[in-house]
């Protein structure tokens, strides 16, 4: 393995697109970023790689003009610049695609593009000339006058990226871009980031899935804590030695698990139904049963039902039709708090909507729908001692990077959010675990940590619901998978058998009456 040791500011030679140097952010109590130095090449698409909370996010938000560096320069094209707001970094012909996609679903592909860029080209027939023109050049196969609320999850990426491309980019940093697409979506994605190559963009992004970053990267930056530590090529390291230079260790070998599912029924879903706000029927007639140390997997495209299934049984929906059992008790009736207490525990989908309060302390956090239980309460009253004790337990045992529990949530890294929230659920020790995306935004390690943590609750007899748009997550975990599609349960596969293509295959429908699935009866049609 060969890494290139970044030499102190060396002059930007012509051929470089981007070129930060010196570059040093810091928040109240953390440094975000220190003498970072790196260089991109024009026309190549370069990767950032690190684990959570090493400084990528903060990196790319300073040369898109969202943050302001402490110290340090940018160059772009040769030029120093100021980079004082997006606006700044649009005109130098950057554009950013962040990972929660930022369209309105009841507006056209041409409506969401020429949002706030209407002096460009208007808003009517020679707009939708450029939007084609782009969509035609690239290969990205959209039409400017479709709704995106009919669009699947990568033409919305598309969408996102034509946008910046109708601003101008010549460079262009996406933020975790394959996190919420299956394996064929980035297949396109990637075909769709060598044409932009070829015909001479530079592209920037950010990843934890090392495998992907080696296929698709010229060049692979790490960062760890704040700094960067070398610049490689793909053809010279293995994944496990990006994940080494990333942690600056040695990596534990994954472990592998006998099956541990009994015959004791802890979750029993019976034909659920559930309907949307405009009667639609979201969920139809899903049933599903998951013993003590079973892991069931739920694979799916985004949209597919799966938040709605997740949401029913936690309670924050109420079904059309059917039951739900937790244990001996039906709870299809209970409260969220009710269901809480009696044992389920919620990883949930969005950790900014339902899993953190944002401007709280993290120890407050740690009573976030665990409010009327042990550590937190004491008698009849709020133990803030027993909830910061607890706090400062669960930072340690999953690695949450923070300076201390009395930080609020906001200003932790996602993936330390997310590890945070993990290690908060199974606190409790639930009896059922409904975990959707569990490990989305975390690194490597953490990834390993977090699945550890998963296995040892199932030895002891958990039963986990587990959603995640990551294949090798759910065939690693999952004593069984079952494919969610439109609402249903469409077929159910071994994991010891099945490979991504094939899950990806039935997910988007492909493999539909012809797919090597096995009907369980279990709400498959
Ligand atoms: N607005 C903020 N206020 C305070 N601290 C912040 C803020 N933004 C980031 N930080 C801190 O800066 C550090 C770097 O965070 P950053 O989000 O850049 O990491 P990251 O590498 O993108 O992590 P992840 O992979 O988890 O997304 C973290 O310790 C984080 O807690």
């Amino acid at each position: 393995m060969t890494t290139t040791d970044l030499p102190e500011r060396a002059p930007a030679s012509p051929g470089d697109a981007v070129r930060v140097s010196g570059i040093g952010k810091r928040f109240p109590g953390v440094v975000a970023n220190h003498d970072v130095d790196f260089t991109v090449r024009a026309g190549t698409i370069h990767a950032l790689v690190g684990e959570n909370g090493a400084g990528k996010s903060t990196l790319m938000k300073i040369l898109y003009g969202v943050q302001k560096p402490d110290e340090g320069t940018i160059t772009v094209n040769g030029k120093d610049l100021v980079l004082g707001s997006p606006t700044d970094a649009i005109a130098a012909g950057i554009g950013m695609v962040f990972q929660h996609f930022m369209l309105a679903d009841n507006l056209t592909v041409l409506e969401n593009v020429v949002l706030g860029a209407e002096k460009l080209h208007g808003i009517g027939g020679r707009a939708r000339d450029r939007i084609q023109e782009i969509s035609d050049r690239y290969g990205f196969g959209l039409d400017p006058d479709e709704l995106v609320e009919d669009l699947g999850v990568g033409e919305r990426q598309r969408v996102e990226i034509l946008k910046v491309l109708y601003r101008g980019a010549e460079i262009i940093i996406l933020d975790e871009p394959t996190a919420v697409l299956v394996p064929q979506e980035v297949e396109a994605l990637f075909a769709n980031l060598r044409e932009l190559k070829a015909q001479g963009h530079t592209l920037i992004f950010i990843s934890h899935k090392l495998d992907e970053v080696l296929s698709v990267a010229d060049e692979i930056t790490v960062i760890r804590r704040g700094t960067t530590v070398a610049t490689v090529e793909p053809a010279d390291v293995t994944a496990r030695q990006l994940a080494e230079l990333m942690v600056g260790a040695e990596l534990p070998s994954p472990s592998t698990e006998e099956s541990t599912v009994t015959d004791q029924v802890r979750l029993d879903v019976r034909h659920l139904t559930v309907r949307d706000d405009a009667g639609r029927e979201v969920l139809h007639d899903v049933s599903l049963t998951i013993h003590a140390g079973e892991v069931l997997g739920i694979a799916g495209v985004e949209g597919n039902g799966q938040t709605e299934l997740v949401e029913a049984i936690v309670g924050m929906h109420r079904p059309a039709g059917g039951s739900i059992r937790l244990g001996e008790d039906d709870i299809t009736a209970w409260h969220t708090l009710r269901r809480r207490e009696s044992g389920i525990g919620y990883i949930p989908e969005d950790r900014h909507r339902h899993g953190l309060l944002l401007d709280a302390p993290l120890w407050e956090n740690r009573i976030l729908g665990h409010q009327t239980r042990e550590p937190n309460v004491s008698g009849p009253f709020l133990d803030r001692r027993g909830a910061r004790e607890d706090s400062e337990r669960i930072v340690a045992e999953y690695d949450v990077r923070t300076p201390g529990i009395d930080t609020t949530a906001r200003a932790l890294s996602g993936g330390n959010q997310q590890k945070f929230i993990v290690g908060r659920e199974m606190s409790s020790t639930p009896v059922v675990l409904i975990a959707s995306h569990p490990t989305r935004g975390v690194d490597v390690g953490a990834q390993a940590q977090i699945w550890d943590h998963i296995r040892r609750a199932r030895r002891e007899g958990l039963a986990v619901l587990l959603v995640s748009a990551d294949l090798d997550e759910l065939i690693g975990l999952s004593d069984t998978i079952q494919v969610i599609l439109r609402g249903r349960l469409v077929g159910t596969f071994d994991p010891q058998t099945v490979t991504p293509q094939q899950l990806g295959s039935a997910m988007t429908g492909a493999d539909e009456g012809t797919g090597e699935t096995t009907d369980t009866g279990a709400g498959a049609e």
